[in-house]
């Protein structure tokens, strides 16, 4: 049988580690795609590096529009990030009629709508299971094995790099700084790491699986962002004597007049399953109305991981390659003319529990004070907990509230009133709070 011949562009990380795994286990997946997938051609910048991956049978140049435009090549592998010739080379592979596999998160999360508009017009696939959560196989059970179910809402933790970090601080007392560095030497880092600490990263992904859970355009342009540069040692702490783990959690949920979409750092109880994902594991937790609450587990950065995933991508497209069009799985899981404008809701409508940390004056009336407020504001504490200050100042101390479900503009407001009174010190610190209940 004819092979399918690919265009490796970028090798790196995850485009090294593809390599490795076509040539490793080359039969296996001949025996499931029906026809051996062969790299025909691979471009980059370290042409050095990417002649020594990918052996002398495979011909190497620096310019990736090479690739693009090659006679034989049927599938263009996009391994190389950004959006800039990321996207030039995507958009110029499928004017040449080729389909695309992708790991880019940002590039479908900012262009999806205009690279997934030209690509049915051009009558080809764009595949991108390894743009989310590396190598859990989660946009395929989104997109196929879910459709029976109205999605009701998602919440991942879906960047590798952050839970790295947060687990290597708290499990081995590591710096944050120290613990970045790790993750950057073993390839689960973005080229700029801020993506992946300040929240982009997460964000695109669960931009990504918002647009296929409930047949919305990508708009990653109103996803609400919040990194974990800013957390404290404190509340982790703090979290843990309540039952709680702060994790970095991306949550998308339906909502009568919109859709949330957000990530954050997040207290979640740590009996949950999913507050146990540690390291560089991600999971996603998808509800359905029909099957419930699904879990989703595995590695979510790394070569192989994502090789894992890109080569999947593969074989679907070299099956589907001959397919009627029309019979392809949509790329946003729902028919495109069948795509819903639902809003993305403001960061202030979310609806959500929260965590609040203040520095209180330890005085009688203090407490009193601090839930009238709540209280006029609509929000009903779940639970609290007050500590000597942690800085052991004479007469302070630290109270931690738990609410209930509060709306986020609520609590913002009675926080501002919170924070005038002439016994609270400095900002009220705020995490969000899910108890993600099946
Ligand atoms: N590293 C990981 O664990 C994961 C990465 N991804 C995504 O996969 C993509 C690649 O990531 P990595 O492999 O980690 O990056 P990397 O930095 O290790 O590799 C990028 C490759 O692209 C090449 N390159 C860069 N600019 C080029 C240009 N203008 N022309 C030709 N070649 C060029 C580089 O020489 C290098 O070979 C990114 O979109 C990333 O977000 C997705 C999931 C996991
Ligand atoms: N930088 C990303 C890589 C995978 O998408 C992460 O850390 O999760
Ligand atoms: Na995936």
């Amino acid at each position: 049988m004819k092979a399918i011949h690919v265009g490796l562009c970028g090798v790196g990380t995850v485009g090294g580690g593809t390599a490795a795994v076509l040539k490793r286990n080359a039969e296996e997946i001949a025996r499931r795609a029906g026809r051996p997938i062969v790299i025909k051609i691979a471009a980059s910048r370290d042409l050095e590096r990417a002649r020594t991956v990918c052996g002398p049978d495979i011909e190497v140049v620096a310019d990736v529009m090479t690739v693009a435009d090659h006679p034989d090549v049927d599938i263009v592998v996009e391994l190389i990030g950004g959006t800039t010739i990321a996207k030039d080379l995507v958009l110029r592979a499928i004017e040449n009629g080729k389909h695309v596999v992708t790991a880019n998160k940002k590039l479908i999360a900012e262009y999806g709508n205009e690279i997934f508009a030209r690509a049915q017009e051009k009558g080809v696939m764009v595949s991108f299971e390894a743009a989310v959560a590396g190598g859990i196989p989660v946009i395929k059970a989104l997109r196929e094995g879910l459709t029976a179910n109205r999605i009701e809402w998602i919440a991942g933790i879906i960047n590798g790099t952050s839970n790295f970090i947060l687990t290597e601080m708290r499990d081995k007392g590591m710096s944050f700084a120290a613990a970045l560095a790790d993750a950057q030497r073993l390839g689960y880092a973005e080229a700029d790491p801020t993506f992946d600490i300040e929240g982009h990263d997460a964000a695109h992904k669960l931009t990504i699986m918002s647009a296929i859970a409930f047949g919305i355009p990508v708009q990653f342009e109103k996803a609400y962002l919040e990194g974990i540069s800013k957390l404290d040692a404190l509340d982790i702490k703090y979290a843990s004597e309540l039952g709680y783990r702060i994790k970095l959690l991306g949550v998308t949920r339906r909502r009568e007049n919109g859709i949330e979409l957000r990530v954050a750092p997040t207290l979640i109880p740590h009996k949950r399953l999913i507050a146990n994902v540690d390291g560089v594991m991600n999971a996603v937790l998808v509800k359905g109305d029909a099957v419930g609450a699904t879990l989703y587990y595995g590695p979510g950065a790394g070569a192989e991981p994502t090789a894992s995933a890109v080569i999947a991508d593969l074989v679907d497209v070299t099956r589907l390659a001959t397919a009627d069009p029309e019979n392809r799985v949509p790329h946003l899981a729902f028919q495109p003319s069948a795509i819903a404008n639902l809003p993305i809701l403001p960061i202030d409508d979310v609806e959500t529990c929260y965590y609040l940390r203040m520095d209180a004056n330890d005085k009688p009336g203090v407490l009193a004070d601090v839930t009238r407020i709540l209280a006029e504001a609509n929000i009903s504490v779940d639970s609290m907990l007050q500590k000597p200050a942690a800085e052991q100042v004479d007469g302070r101390a630290d109270i931690i509230i738990l609410t209930h479900l509060a709306v986020e503009r609520h609590v913002n407001e009675a926080l501002a009133r919170i924070e005038a009174l002439d016994s609270i010190t400095g900002h009220v610190v705020k995490l969000r709070l899910e108890h993600l209940h099946g």
